[in-house]
């Protein structure tokens, strides 16, 4: 097993910091995680997480199944508010607006108002490719057509699908291909202008080249968009992500640059996962 020197490990613990503070490392906060519990009625999910989201860059979560990664993405938009029995504790703060999305008084509505989000399978409304994107604009109140029009063909061409579809918008998205309906939902989530996007594994049932085309998606929205997103690939993590975070059993177990994460993890359980010897 490779393992760090003990000059090497303190110098990480100040660089990347094994939760709980990180903060230093990441100038520019959107989210800031900090001290979140997650309960499925009496199971505890997510046990006293900190996490960082530095804004208009990729974070991933990384780590073996059944660790937390997709409740804790979930939290963001305040999907498990549509079972009854869950419950949230501690915070997932926007900023700078300072908005706690789990506090109890804030509406789980306007919070997915804000907060966009894309499926590991592709789920596009039995609607056509125009109706898809111009889904979330109308349920704001967006009724004017040159609006919509050019809001869904912006969403469209940011999604790298706009030339595909542009002859066909009033057709069924079922039509389109699975990579293609991927990239409708990102278009989808997108036209609203979301402050984060969260993407739950969204290559996962994609083949290889279509796998890439939502990578270079990806890509192109860092510094215009705060993306977090879910991922088994580690080497997907490696390429696409500013920041990756290793969660573990249901902790934050270590937070960095992805960079740092990947070439010298800080603690065992990552160093572990990394390399591929568990997981
Ligand atoms: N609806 C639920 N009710 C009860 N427990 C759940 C529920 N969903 C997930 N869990 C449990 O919560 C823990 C975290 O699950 P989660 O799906 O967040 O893990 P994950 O890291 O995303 O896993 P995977 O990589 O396999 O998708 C697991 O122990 C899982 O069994």
């Amino acid at each position: 097993m490779t393992r760090l020197s003990p000059s090497d490990s303190a110098s990480l613990v100040t660089q990347i910091k094994v939760a709980p503070r990180a903060l230093n490392a990441v100038p520019d906060l959107r989210v800031d995680v900090r001290n979140l519990d997650f309960y499925y009625g009496t199971f505890h999910a997510l046990k006293s997480v900190q996490l960082p989201v530095a804004n208009a860059k990729v974070t991933a979560l990384i780590g073996p199944s059944g660790c937390g990664k997709s409740t804790l993405l979930r939290s963001f938009n305040r999907m498990h508010d549509l079972y009854p029995g869950n419950r949230y504790e501690g915070e997932i703060m926007l900023l700078p607006e300072q908005l706690n999305i789990v506090g109890r008084d804030v509406d789980p509505m306007l919070v997915r108002l804000r907060i966009g989000m894309v499926f590991q399978k592709p789920n596009p409304f039995p609607k056509s490719i125009y109706d898809n994107v111009a889904a979330g604009l109308t349920i704001r109140g967006i009724s004017s057509r040159s609006v919509l029009d050019e809001r869904v063909e912006r969403a469209l061409r940011q999604a790298a699908l706009w030339d595909e579809v542009k002859d066909r918008l009033k057709t069924s998205a079922y039509g389109l291909s699975g990579g293609q309906q991927q990239r409708l939902c990102i278009a989808r989530a997108l036209a609203p202008e979301p402050d984060v996007l969260l993407l739950d594994e969204p290559t996962s049932a994609l083949d290889p080249i279509a796998t890439a085309k939502i990578e270079d998606l990806i890509d192109e929205f860092r510094d215009r968009y705060t993306v977090v997103i879910v991922t088994h690939n580690m080497q997907q993590a490696a390429r696409i992500s500013d920041y990756t975070a290793f969660m573990h059993l249901g902790h934050m177990v270590e937070y960095g640059a992805t960079a740092d994460v990947f070439s010298r993890p800080a603690d065992e359980r990552t160093i572990a996962y990394v390399t591929g010897r568990f997981g």
